[in-house]
């Protein structure tokens, strides 16, 4: 298994992981390149949770010769996938390949960064638009962003999410790159959930940007810089 426990956080270890976050971190990584590695990332974060956070379950199977026990991956119908718009869209794009039927929701939630960081080391948050599937008691739930910084997108997202609906089964945070501060705030705020990122970085710096980090990741993915 490639997670491994790290603070409040779970670190995603797979070297394939690695590989692309490196990929991604590259100023010289082009657009398309970027968001094709943000896909990447997804699956493979993906897989990683089936494989270090789900149950499988023996199963009888006829195969066209003999009767046999497989075993089959438990609760795959009962995945909820939240793209935090916009970053998160090929980050969610990677992450359906490993979850081809699972219910999605989206909320488009940004940084006020013209207004800056206040003093406790937080942005405002404006969230314009919502549209969630109906969540259940027996959800695995996967809030995806790539980047948790100060932790303030993803602390609304979750109280968002959690206002609404039921405690899920199973709630996860995934990010590819997160900074400790953000890592602190949001499991202060939300200690229900499991967070889960390839990467915990050293510091924000006063822009509330994450370094080393990537940069701006959906800047990046939509040529928007
Ligand atoms: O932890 P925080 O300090 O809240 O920062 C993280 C947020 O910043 C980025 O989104 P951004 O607001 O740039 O929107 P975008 O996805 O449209 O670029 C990122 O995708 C997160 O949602
Ligand atoms: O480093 C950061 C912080 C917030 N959003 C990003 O895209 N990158
Ligand atoms: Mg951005």
């Amino acid at each position: 298994m490639a997670i491994e426990d790290r603070g409040d956080a779970h670190l995603i270890t797979h070297a394939l992981a690695k590989d692309t976050l490196s990929r991604l971190r590259d100023v010289e990584t082009e657009q398309v390149a970027f968001r094709k590695g943000l896909v990447k990332l997804g699956r493979i974060c993906g897989y990683e949770i089936i494989d270090g956070a789900m149950e499988t379950e023996f199963v009888s199977i006829e195969t066209p010769l003999a009767e046999t026990t497989g075993e089959r991956v438990k609760g795959l119908d009962n995945v909820v996938i939240i793209n935090v718009l916009r970053a998160a869209t090929p980050f969610v794009e990677g992450l359906l390949k490993a979850f081809p039927r699972a219910k999605q929701g989206v909320i488009s939630a940004g940084r006020n960064e013209e207004a800056g960081m206040d003093e406790d080391g937080t942005f405002p948050i404006e969230i314009d638009y919502t549209k969630l599937p109906e969540i259940t008691g027996e959800d695995t739930v996967i809030v995806a962003d790539p980047m948790l910084a100060t932790g303030s997108t993803m602390c609304a997202v979750l109280d968002h999410v959690l206002a609404e609906n039921p405690e899920p089964e199973d709630l996860f945070v995934l990010s590819a790159v997160s900074a400790p501060d953000g890592l602190t705030r949001v499991a202060e705020a939300t200690p229900e959930a499991d967070l889960l990122t390839v990467a915990i970085d050293d510091e924000l710096n006063d822009e509330g940007f994450i370094v080393p980090g990537l940069g701006d990741a959906g800047d990046r993915a939509f040529r928007t810089q």
